[in-house]
């Protein structure tokens, strides 16, 4: 199953940057081994802010809803998932 994600990262001013850069990558790397199992096959940054769409490729939505819910930044981004089928008129 195909599912748009759009994250909005907001991590609190007052975190320290230390903490915040160690997060950030833990957080890559969990996200580069989706990436490379095929889960995660597609991540754009927003332009001008702190935010991706991303397309996740997942069995169902308890299989997404474990990814997202262990991201390290989970608990620092607003998430808003929408489910995809195929169009009709798409030729792909
Ligand atoms: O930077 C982000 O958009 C948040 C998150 C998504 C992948 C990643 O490495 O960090």
């Amino acid at each position: 199953m195909l599912f748009l994600v759009r994250m909005d990262v907001r991590l609190p001013p007052s975190m320290p940057k230390e903490e915040a850069d160690a997060l950030k990558a833990t957080e890559k790397a969990y996200s580069q081994g989706l990436q490379r199992q095929g889960k995660w096959p597609q991540l754009y940054r927003v332009v001008g802010e702190y935010a991706n769409y991303s397309i996740f490729d997942v069995a169902d939505n308890d299989e997404l809803h474990t990814l997202l819910s262990s991201l390290p930044l989970f608990p620092y981004m607003q998430i808003h998932v929408t489910p995809l089928a195929r169009h009709p008129s798409s030729i792909h």
